[in-house]
């Protein structure tokens, strides 16, 4: 059957050769490289990467009613390590000018939440100034993975390598991933359980990467929950999107760090 996570490599492979015929040059980036490695390795607390995202395939409209930059400078207020910024516009309502927005209003890495198939969309998430990109397993063949990986570095970004089961993270391992987010998420069924991060971390803590727990965490609970099971941050959308007073929610999420977790 196909999933929705088929449906959107489709629109991908359709956008790239959009792109590629386009004959556009992108630029190279103009702007100061920043770097969440860096921020991790002396990190006293969970690290919050907080989500820009108006709507999703299993939300639907999430919120629509706040500006990229405004609700990234409040990110940055609050506490935030990074954000991610959705820039796929069918599913997810985004676009490259919302990151553009957000690497304009702060000054924390800015991740771009895509579906990378092609290094063109890599050098576009650059050009508007991404310093981080993700790379999804499920998403990708291996080799395809290895070479995106590559060429991102090649261009000075980092990348968080994103996987859903024991099988997709020794994939990801081989690519030497210093980042390596555990999607709680299922892409192709939705379903949400921290119980992913619990099960997935001790192997990915062992290669020595930082440990990302991706989706599906809401409270102060889910927080410590996903801390105790070994990861360095979190990544954290809807329960921000709609949350009525950003400061508040990321006082209950910014929780201590266990100890020795990022040596
Ligand atoms: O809104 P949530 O449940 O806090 O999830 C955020 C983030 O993890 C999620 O948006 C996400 C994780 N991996 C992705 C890959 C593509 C699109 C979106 C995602």
């Amino acid at each position: 059957m196909e999933t929705i996570l088929d449906r959107i490599i489709e629109q991908k492979k359709k956008e790239v050769l959009l792109l590629q015929e386009s004959k556009e040059i992108i630029l190279e980036s103009e702007f100061p490289k920043r770097s969440l490695i860096e921020k991790l390795q002396t990190a006293k607390e969970l690290s919050i990467i907080a989500e820009y995202k108006r709507a999703s395939p299993s939300k639907g409209l999430i919120n629509n009613g706040v500006e990229p930059e405004v609700q990234a400078f409040i990110y940055e207020n609050s506490g935030a390590s990074a954000i991610s910024v959705l820039t796929d516009s069918t599913f997810f309502k985004g676009s490259f000018a919302d990151l553009k927005k957000v690497r304009q209003a702060v000054n924390l890495p800015i991740l771009c939440k895509d579906f990378i198939i092609s290094p063109l969309q890599i050098d576009v998430a650059s050009a508007h100034g991404a310093n981080i990109i993700l790379l999804i397993v499920a998403a990708l063949e291996e080799s395809q993975l290895h070479e995106l990986f590559q060429y991102a570095k090649g261009k000075g970004l980092e990348v968080l390598v994103e996987v859903h089961n024991q099988n997709e993270l020794e994939i990801a391992l081989k690519t030497g991933a210093k980042l390596i987010g555990v999607n709680n998420r299922d892409l192709k069924t939705f379903t949400v359980s921290l119980e992913v991060t619990e099960q997935l971390a001790e192997i990915a803590k062992k290669s020595g990467a930082f440990l990302i727990s991706e989706s599906g965490i809401h409270t102060e609970q889910d927080a410590q929950r996903v801390r105790n099971a070994g990861a360095n941050g979190i990544l954290v959308g809807e329960a921000l999107m709609v949350s009525q007073d950003i400061e508040k929610s990321f006082m209950k999420l910014r929780v201590p760090l266990q100890e020795g977790v990022n040596k």
